[in-house]
């Protein structure tokens, strides 16, 4: 039976990080936005259901305006509620296709998404892991990263559940402010879920 590893937190938090130190150690990372972005390119269906929401103009020469998809997702909640209610059921039904590939073949494995709570994938996995820094830190990372603007960052932030209910609904938290060693941290999370220990909210911290 394989494991799954929901790994959330917010833009700039260090999930991709985290998820490189996973794969390093063997374990498999579903990259949400990665594979969300594979089936708009590619998903018929979807794409003519984003098209007709967003407009005709979303897909032009068969490629996605994607800055005109930012724009209408993080402009307004409802914007986002109509492309998530397209996009995540596909999402979904491609990681469990995706998770079955390793049965028998891993013991764990990880969905990276930083919607996975309000997209409701935590159904999909046995563990939450929120990946925590200060905003000011994730502000200043995701400027620096995607050379974006304070204000196109804090937007995506405030799209996202805030980090205290994220914090609440976690199994672990995996502090990444840049002081923190993370790598001793990877290494207990690993340590713990490879023992199997189901009664993990102890190390909630
Ligand atoms: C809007 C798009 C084109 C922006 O792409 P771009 O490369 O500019 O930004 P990127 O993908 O890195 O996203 C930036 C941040 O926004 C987050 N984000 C992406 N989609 C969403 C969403 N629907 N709701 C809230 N946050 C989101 C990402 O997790 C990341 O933290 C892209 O994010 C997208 O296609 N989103 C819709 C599909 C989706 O929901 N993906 C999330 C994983 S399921
Ligand atoms: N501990 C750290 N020290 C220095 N830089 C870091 C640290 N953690 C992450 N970063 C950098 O901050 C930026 C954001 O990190 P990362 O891409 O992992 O965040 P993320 O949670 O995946 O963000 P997003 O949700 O936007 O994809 C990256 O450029 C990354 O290299």
């Amino acid at each position: 039976m394989v494991t799954k590893i929901g790994l959330t937190g917010g833009i700039g938090s260090g999930k991709s990080v985290i998820s490189r130190l996973l794969r390093i150690m063997g374990i498999p990372v579903y990259d949400s936005d990665t594979e969300a972005k594979r089936i708009i390119a590619t998903d018929h269906t979807v794409r003519r259901q984003l098209s007709a929401l967003v407009g005709q103009d979303l897909f032009r020469n068969g490629e996605l305006n994607r800055s005109l998809l930012a724009a209408y997702l993080f402009g307004k909640p409802d914007h986002a509620e109509g492309v998530n209610r397209i996009v995540h059921p596909r999402v979904k039904e491609d990681f469990v296709r995706w998770t079955s590939s390793y049965e028998g073949k891993k013991s764990l494995v990880a969905m990276e998404a930083a919607i996975l709570l309000e997209a409701g994938f935590k159904s999909e996995v046995d563990f939450v892991v929120m990946v925590y820094a200060p905003p000011e830190v994730r502000i200043a990372r995701a400027m620096k990263r995607d050379g974006s603007s304070r204000e196109q960052v804090v937007a995506r932030i405030h799209s996202q559940m805030s980090d205290e209910l994220k914090r609440e609904r976690a199994d672990f938290v995996i502090t990444n402010d840049g002081e923190t060693p993370l790598i001793p941290q990877v290494l207990e999370l690993i340590s713990l879920l490879s023992e199997n220990n189901h009664y993990l909210c102890s190390a909630k911290k």
